[in-house]
């Protein structure tokens, strides 16, 4: 199997390389404790070996829903959900698409967003929108429960009812929910709804590889089933008996854990290609929600280079010495285009004439990691040989089981997240939500 690989010489100016490899009992033994589930946080342990869990009657369910979708002409796949509920979907979409998928005629619905946000402005503007459009939509909340994505269906419930018919707009309509708790099961059990279960040992930041994610995939046209393949391979080749000399979750977990005692608390995500943007998002969610608790972890940033170099460049080059940056690299483009001659060269390109784009920004590429580790910054590289779904699938699965080593290590439980719950109480009282009344008292006595 091709595999993805992983390369951190570039931080051996910072730390060493015998410093790295004396994780290795205890990454081994991490890795243990996830995949036999008996770690902390183990009732969230099902993603582990969910690729290779996936049933062909399942993919064949989340193909034919698709296809069941795609056949009504729709214009527009909605996916409603915020947080992991939208982020693995909408990273693996951006990362397959055409750049101005949007503005071209498609074979496939485009998939837009709602309930990750609660801007006015946004609602309105796309509810406008889908007056024009034919579309259908998914709505994904595991709790069943959250804010954001309930008030965006109970408005985009109404428009697709009035738009098509009750009978009609149900059938338009996805579900995809905790099996039997939460708002929206109930709501879906008496619509009728067609519904998918998120396994309850899933939580929303590893439930990309579940109906959360694959659906939408599939609606767009891209191939679950290389995607799916991608992360089986990537969880055999990082599975409970792989030594750590082997696995690159485990090496990738190390590193960063000994660059973070070494004072770099900052890692940056870094890529080369705008399509993996929101994969960086996905990959924020992931490492930010599960190391950042007990006052401690790796903040994790990102950028889009060389866009970003342009704006970030002098801070990551000369600022704070707290960083190190993670380089996203994909090895070769899909596509092929050539810088022509010029005659004038008024430019002053013509040393560049013949040769691919590519080529250009693999050498930004390479020049910004050795200047930034000149500046002191240490550089991991992650190189993807295509932007494709198989790859993809591998570098989740991958990233997933790392951020589980990783959050062990660090000695904290990466499957839970407290700490979402203070904004929540806060607005709720502040919204006087029924049973927040003594919460709402002693909230608006600060104000
Ligand atoms: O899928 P849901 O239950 O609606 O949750 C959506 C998201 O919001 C929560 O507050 C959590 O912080 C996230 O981990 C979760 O992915």
């Amino acid at each position: 199997m091709e595999r993805i690989s992983l390369n951190f010489d570039k931080t051996f100016d910072f730390i060493s390389k015998d410093s790295i490899f004396s994780y290795k009992e205890a990454i081994e033994n991490h890795n243990r404790a996830l995949f036999n589930k008996t770690g902390k946080g183990n009732d969230f342990l099902g993603w582990t070996n969910l690729p290779t869990s996936i049933s062909e009657a399942e993919l064949a369910d989340y193909e034919a829903t698709a296809a069941k979708l795609v056949s009504k002409d729709i214009d527009i796949f909605v996916v409603i959900g915020i947080g992991g509920s939208y982020l693995g979907s909408k990273a693996v979409v951006d990362a397959l698409s055409d750049s101005f998928a949007h503005l071209k005629t498609r074979k496939n619905p485009f998939i837009l967003f709602a309930g990750q946000n609660i801007s006015e402005d946004y609602l309105f503007e796309l509810r406008e929108l889908l007056k024009t459009k034919e579309y259908a939509m998914a709505v994904i909340s595991k709790s069943g429960t959250t804010t954001e994505p309930a008030l965006a269906f109970r408005l985009l419930k109404q428009d697709i009812e009035d738009k098509y018919g009750k009978a009609e707009a149900n059938e338009r309509i996805v579900a995809i929910t905790d099996a039997s708790k939460g708002a929206l099961r109930s709501l879906a059990t008496i619509e009728g709804y067609k519904t998918f279960v998120i396994p309850d040992d899933v939580g929303g930041r590893y439930s990309v590889l579940t109906p959360v994610g694959l659906l939408a995939i599939a609606v767009a046209g891209f191939d679950i089933r290389a995607l799916v393949q991608g992360a089986v391979d990537m969880e055999k080749a990082t599975g409970v008996d792989v030594p750590f000399e082997e696995n690159l979750s485990a090496q990738y977990a190390a590193v960063r854990n000994e660059l973070y005692k070494s004072g770099k608390k900052v890692e940056i995500l870094v890529n080369y290609n705008p399509k993996l943007h929101f994969f960086a998002e996905w990959w924020k969610q992931l490492y930010g929600e599960s190391e950042g608790k007990e006052s401690k972890g790796i903040f994790p940033a990102a950028v889009d280079f060389s866009s970003d170099l342009h704006s970030m460049g002098q801070y990551i080059q000369e600022g704070e010495r707290t960083l190190f940056e993670t380089v996203l690299s994909v090895a070769s483009p899909d596509r092929e285009v050539r810088i022509p001659t010029d005659t004038a060269d008024l430019d002053g390109l013509n040393f560049l004439a013949g040769k691919r784009v590519d080529e250009v920004n693999k050498m930004a590429e390479l020049g910004t990691m050795l200047a930034h580790v000149d500046g002191g910054v240490p550089n991991i590289q992650i190189v993807l040989p295509k932007l494709n779904e198989y790859f993809l699938g591998q570098l989740i699965q991958f990233f997933e089981v790392a951020c589980g080593l990783s959050g062990y290590t660090l000695g904290v439980n990466p499957f839970d997240q407290p700490g979402v719950e203070a904004y929540k109480k806060n607005m709720f009282a502040l919204l006087e939500k029924p049973g927040y009344e003594e919460a709402t008292k002693a909230i608006k006595k600060r104000l």
